[in-house]
């Protein structure tokens, strides 16, 4: 078998972190300084208990940059929210699958929406929720914390987690073709993120580590380039995986 190519690794800063005055130029900021994605998380105060932004402010970004927009649906129900964020500009919808009666049917409106489509395990929710879908994935976004809040520590536990996801990926891009992103969400920051990419993860959503840089030396530039430095270290030569 041929070597797989190495991993393109993406940098997906949570707005969650941002400063809200000044969104716009936030997510410039963020994009200019070597972010790939802006991750927006959206909480209803029911699925989570927090409330954030919705379709209104996911329009007010989209001219700011060309970046995908990944929306997370932290909320139930999820239906009537997809084509509301796929008309305000969204590239990805992720949903949790405990948030959905009909699991399939919410991922196949996304992507008739013209959108790609995640879907979301909490720290407990096992895997099996990926049986019989994976043809429907463009995305499996694995919380290493659990959902509400910015600013929570790493759970190490998520390790494992995202190993036997990149596993089933592998298997699954083996047969089919097609890609799917393995994104990892909660705690990530330059300490952690290497371990996070030797278990698998591709794609890197930060909050607080980055927009937590806004006033520090080097701000956003140096956080991203730190990101970055970290995940280009040599493989680590033990089998700890400090998080
Ligand atoms: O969805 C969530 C939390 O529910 C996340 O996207 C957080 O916003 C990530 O923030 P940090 O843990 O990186 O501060």
């Amino acid at each position: 078998m041929a070597d797989r190519p190495p991993r393109r690794h993406r940098l997906a800063p949570s707005i969650l972190s941002a400063d809200f005055a000044r969104l716009g130029e936030e997510v410039q900021r963020v994009v200019e300084a070597g972010c790939d994605v802006i991750h927006f998380d959206v909480m209803d105060n029911h699925y989570v208990p927090n409330l954030t932004i919705g379709p209104l402010v996911c329009e007010a970004i989209r001219p700011c940059t060309k970046a995908p927009i990944d929306v997370h649906l932290m909320v139930r129900p999820v239906d009537a929210l997809v084509p509301m964020f796929a008309k305000a500009g969204a590239d990805i919808i992720s949903f949790h699958p405990e948030a959905s009666d009909h699991v399939d049917r919410t991922l196949a409106l996304i992507r008739d929406q013209g959108c790609r489509a995640g879907l979301v395990l909490n720290p407990a929710t096992p895997l099996h929720h990926l049986d019989h879908v994976m043809d429907r994935l463009d995305l499996i976004l694995v919380m290493s914390v659990n959902p509400g809040f910015g600013g929570q520590s790493f759970i190490p536990s998520a390790l494992d987690k995202i190993a036997a996801i990149r596993r089933r990926i592998d298997a699954h891009t083996e047969r089919t073709g097609a890609e799917i992103w393995l994104e990892v969400d909660g705690g990530i920051k330059p300490s952690n993120i290497r371990a996070v990419a030797d278990a698998g993860a591709d794609t890197f959503v930060a909050g607080s580590a980055i927009f937590g840089a806004r006033d520090a030396d080097g701000g956003y530039h140096e956080v991203v380039r730190a990101l970055r430095a970290a995940l280009e270290e040599a493989p680590a030569s033990t089998g700890g995986r400090s998080a």
